[in-house]
Order: C-alpha cells, then sequence, then structure tokens
C-alpha cells in the first residue's frame, strides 16, 4: 500500500494541520499538504480540508466533486448533516484535529482497497466508446461518473477531466448554473427530461442538440443520479425548416402561399385586437391575364407571374406581407394600417402598374390589376372579410378593370 496522499487545506486551517500531521505519522501515513486560497484550487477527486467561512455562493457546488472535509467553528449533528447532503464527505469540529486525522486515515486506506478491488469496466466502456452520440451520466450529487468518446470530443476534455467533475469544473459559470439548474429540476421530479438547445462543440461549430434525460434509481430506491444522451439534430432540423418553407411558399414566384396567409391572417388579426391597432387587407387580380398566356405563350405568363411579384415586393412596405392565392390573384396584408392608407397604397400600386412596361422575351407587356380593399372590423368573421373583399374585387372588374374598390369591413346583416 501507497502510504503517501496529498491532502489540499485552507491557510486558516494551519492550525490544525500540525496535530493531524503528527496523529498521522505516528501510523506510518505520510500526508504532502497543499495549502490553497479557495477549493475551486483543489483539483477535481482531490482531499481537501476546508474551513465553513471559506464556502459561499457557488463553492459549495465544487465540494461534491472533491474529497471534502469541513472544518466547522460549532459542530453539531445537524451542522455536519448540512455540509454532508451538500456534498461534503464529513465535517469536523476545528477543536478535534485527533477526529480529523483518524477518519482520514480510514478514508485513505478505504480507498487504497477499492481501487485494487475495482470492478472490470472495460466491456461497458468499450460499448459505449462505439455509440457516435455523446453519452454520459452523473451521481445524485451532479458529478459526472462516465462518459463516451463521443461525449469527449464534443467537450474536448478526456475522460480524466470530466469523471469526477462537476458541471462547475467544466463548463463556463453561467452556463453550468442552467445545467445545474436543469439537473435538480430532473432528480427532484424523476423521470424523463427532453430539450433541444444550440450547442457549441469544443471545436468551434454550432450544433442543435436534442438532451434526452433520464433518473436511474438506486437498489434503495432513492434517485442514484442521471444518463443523458445527446443527438445532434442540425440536419433534421434544417430539413424541417425548408419544408416549412416549401410548404408555406408558392414554387413559382417565390412569394408567401394561400396556406400560409390562412395562418398568418389568424396571428396578425389576433395581435390588431389585442393592441387596437388597425389591420388591412387587399385583393389584387391580374386583368385579363390570360390574355397574356394566348398571346406569348405560358411560360411568358409565368415569368410575367414573376416580375409582377417582385413589382409589387419592391412597392411595399415593412408592414405588409404578400401572399399569392391562386392563379394570378394575391392579397396584400396590411399590419397597423387603416383603410384610408390603404386604398392610397392600393391606388399607388394600380396607378404605378397601369404606367410601368414589363420586358418578357423581347416583348414589352403591359398589366393592370384590379384591387379591392378592406380594413378588417374586429368584430366580424374572418369568412365575412374575404367574402366582403371579393365583392369588392368583383365591383372592379365590372366597372371596367384596372381600378380600386373598397368596402366597408363591419359587421354583416
Ligand atoms: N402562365 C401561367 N398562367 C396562369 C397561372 N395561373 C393561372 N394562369 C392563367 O391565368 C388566367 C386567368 O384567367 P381568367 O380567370 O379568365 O382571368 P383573366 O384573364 O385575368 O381575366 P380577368 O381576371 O377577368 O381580368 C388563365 O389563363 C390561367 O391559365 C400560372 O401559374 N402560370
Amino acid at each position: 500500500m501507497d502510504n503517501s496522499f496529498v491532502v489540499y487545506f485552507s491557510s486558516h486551517l494551519a492550525f490544525c494541520k500540525a496535530d493531524i500531521e503528527a496523529s498521522l505519522s505516528n501510523h506510518s501515513m505520510l500526508i504532502e499538504w497543499r495549502c490553497i486560497d479557495s477549493i475551486e484550487e483543489c483539483p477535481v477527486s482531490n482531499t481537501v480540508l476546508i474551513s465553513e467561512g471559506e464556502l459561499s455562493g457557488t463553492d459549495v457546488r465544487l465540494l461534491a466533486a472533491r474529497r471534502s472535509f469541513v472544518v466547522v467553528e460549532n459542530w453539531s449533528l445537524e451542522v455536519s448533516v448540512k455540509w454532508i447532503e451538500r456534498g461534503a464527505m464529513n465535517c469536523f469540529s476545528h477543536s478535534t484535529p485527533s477526529l480529523i486525522a483518524s477518519y482520514l486515515f480510514s478514508e485513505f486506506t478505504h480507498y487504497t482497497r477499492t481501487e485494487s478491488e475495482k470492478v472490470d469496466m472495460s466491456m461497458f466502456q468499450v460499448v459505449i466508446d462505439t455509440i457516435p452520440v455523446p453519452i454520459f451520466y452523473k451521481d445524485h450529487l451532479h458529478i459526472y461518473r462516465g462518459c463516451n468518446d463521443a461525449f469527449c470530443d464534443f467537450l474536448g476534455y478526456s475522460k480524466q477531466k470530466i469523471i469526477g467533475s462537476s458541471v462547475y469544473d467544466i463548463a463556463p459559470k453561467d452556463l453550468a448554473g442552467i445545467y445545474y439548474a436543469a439537473d435538480c429540476e430532473l432528480l427532484r421530479r424523476g423521470g424523463t427530461q427532453r430539450y433541444e438547445a444550440e450547442v457549441r462543440y469544443a471545436n468551434g461549430s454550432l450544433h442543435e442538440i436534442e438532451f434526452n434525460k433520464a433518473v436511474f434509481m438506486r437498489p434503495d430506491g432513492q434517485p442514484g443520479g442521471q444518463v443523458g444522451v445527446m443527438s445532434d439534430i442540425t440536419e433534421r432540423n434544417q430539413l424541417m425548416r425548408k419544408l416549412e418553407k416549401a410548404s408555406a411558399t408558392d414554387q413559382l414566384t417565390g412569394a408567401a402561399n394561400r396556406r400560409s396567409f390562412d395562418q398568418v391572417i389568424h396571428e396578425e388579426w389576433k395581435v390588431a385586437k389585442a393592441s387596437g391597432s388597425p389591420l388591412s387587407l387587399m385583393s389584387l387580380d391580374l386583368d385579363h391575364f390570360k390574355r397574356i398566356n394566348d398571346q406569348y405563350g405560358h411560360s411568358a405568363g409565368d415569368t410575367a407571374l414573376k416580375l409582377i411579384v417582385d413589382w409589387l415586393q419592391a412597392g411595399l412596405g415593412e408592414n405588409d406581407s404578400l401572399y399569392r392565392i391562386g392563379g394570378e390573384e394575391f392579397y396584400v396584408l396590411m399590419k397597423e394600417t387603416d383603410l384610408k392608407s390603404a386604398l392610397e397604397k392600393a391606388e399607388s400600386l394600380r396607378s404605378g402598374l397601369e404606367k410601368h412596361t414589363f420586358m418578357i422575351q423581347d416583348n414589352e407587356i403591359k398589366l393592370t390589376l384590379s384591387i379591392g380593399v378592406i380594413q378588417l372590423g374586429m368584430e366580424i368573421i374572418l369568412d365575412q372579410i374575404l367574402e366582403l373583399i371579393d365583392r369588392a374585387l368583383y365591383e372592379a372588374k365590372n366597372n371596367g378593370r384596372n381600378q380600386v374598390r373598397a368596402v366597408s369591413g363591419k359587421r354583416m346583416s
């Protein structure tokens, strides 16, 4: 048995040290004493003697990752239990150095024995190291007790550094506090926990990670700790975002589509109702568009639709959003816009388009728009709004096209 051990001790405990040292040397146990100013200076898994007055704030959370002995001025069972529950191995009065010596003796000899009796965990480790997603497990005091190679790659630390550490030893302090709180919540509640977070790997790359954690139980039914698996869902989320965008976008023109309008109108209307700010809608339909197809061909018609979308987008403000509702029919939803402003905007688009010429396949093409406009009344239902604006558009068409018609968005009788 190697009888030389390192003990870190806070400078305030120098007066105990000589007595402890003397007691232990009688039993051929040599201690190398290293004086520290704060518990942080004691490496993870090492033995430290620290006085209670020096443990404040997050220092307390470093106790469990070390073989910590807290020395107090007024010892009582309650005080001792308090420190042990916070992760200390034991708690002593500074007036009983021989007790401290006896406990250290028992600890060091026990430690030497269990080291030599360690169960062969190598097969288990090989198995989890083969799994390509990061896996870790911590005990009930939030100390990492194991992990795989993928977890080491993620953190950029060796297993030696991670195992035995608390999250406060290996993560930036602000993040450590967040992880610690999530761990406490899971241990308290039991069961499983699943959440997504954006995480920067040690190599600098940013990943979207799904954390799946679960509490494991000890044979006595108490929580033994937690195991966590980190799945990289960056590609899956990118694909989902692409699909979501595709399902909300008109393929030909790149404008938002009817499906997107149906979602947005409900949300915006709710916001407008809550804030009392006006919300208006414009329905635009190209006049005699069939003629473009008939005269220049369908592909020229497609190009015309793309160009008109670009042209409309350029004429809209930041509160306006354009939707392609059908073939040559569009909606513009205008936030914080009352009927008067909506009409001005519609008229400006109508007259602007009338003067504009599109060049399509070397042909000069003129287009005009018929437009219906409505300010959404807060008390009527959406179907009625859409029916009313259709009516306004129909009137504009029937009255000769290339014109704007407004309709009241009040409740229909
Ligand atoms: N090229 C092309 N044409 C389309 C597309 N969608 C709809 N159209 C055409 O748009 C035309 C719409 O015709 P109508 O509903 O008669 O309307 P219009 O000719 O614009 O006449 P009014 O609306 O009454 O002024 C049809 O010829 C459709 O084929 C498209 O994606 N590409």
